[in-house]
């Protein structure tokens, strides 16, 4: 349901920061996507997001060939992802709740079912007890409980997460992960970029690898034989 077959991307007149990818990722998997600084990771899921544009090869995702999609139709195609940060990107004159209202707003949806659906996913990453909180008042795991419900909240099948556990301690990130886990668990798919090899070792997914643009690694197996 992702599919990405000859794909490289280039940067103005730079060298090529992917390079040659070719990759399918199934409706509810859960992968992993590491490497080091500056191998790749953030423009493959920027691709996918469509945010940066390939140079050569074809992706397609649910069924779009994603060149073909036209400017004026993007924002249809994003409503299928929800994206979490590192940096939460959490507004910090809303609430919580408006958090996460906001992104329920702006795809139309009807006002009387954005109150329960929203209470829904705040109780569903445990942070409905601060709906009323404003993001300089919660810590940084609870800011990123609030930026994956807001990621949420709209039903993606798929889930764009970039170092979102970066700015986070072992005990937070581990559950943030968990959180992912449960959400995986309800057959939405998640790409995760990280470098945190010790969630690696934690939970037993799919790990791909890039270095330098290319994918050198691409298993299910043992992630402790990672060595990035
Ligand atoms: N907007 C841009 N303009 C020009 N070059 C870019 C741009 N974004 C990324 N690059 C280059 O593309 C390559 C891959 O960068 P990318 O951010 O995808 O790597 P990454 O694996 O996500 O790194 P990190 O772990 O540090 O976030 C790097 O050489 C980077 O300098």
């Amino acid at each position: 349901m992702i599919k990405f077959t000859n794909v490289s991307k280039t940067y103005h007149d730079g060298d090529k920061s992917l390079n040659g990818i070719n990759l399918g990722i199934k409706q509810g998997e859960f992968v992993f996507l590491v490497g080091h600084s500056g191998a790749g990771k953030s423009t493959l899921l920027k691709l996918i997001t469509r945010e940066e544009k390939l140079s050569e090869g074809r992706i397609s995702v649910l069924g779009d060939e994603i060149t073909k999609i036209k400017t004026n139709k993007i924002h249809k195609y994003r409503r299928n992802i929800g994206i979490v940060f590192q940096d939460f990107k959490l507004l910090k004159d809303k609430t919580v709740f408006e958090n996460v209202e906001i992104a329920m707003r702006v795809i139309g949806t009807n006002p009387n079912k954005i109150k329960p659906r929203v209470m829904e996913v705040l109780h569903k990453v445990k942070i409905a007890d601060k709906y009323n909180k404003y993001p300089s008042e919660l810590s940084g795991g609870e800011c990123q409980r609030v930026g994956i419900a807001r990621a949420i909240v709209n039903k993606p099948s798929i889930i764009i997460a970039d170092e979102c556990t970066g700015n986070l301690d072992i005990d937070n990130s581990k559950s943030i992960l968990n959180l992912l886990n449960d959400i995986n668990a309800e057959g939405v798919t998640i790409i995760m970029a990280t470098h945190d090899i010790e969630m690696l070792k934690m939970f037993s997914k799919r790990v791909v690898v890039l270095e330098k643009g290319k994918i050198i690694k691409d298993t299910k197996r043992d992630l402790y034989e990672v060595s990035v």
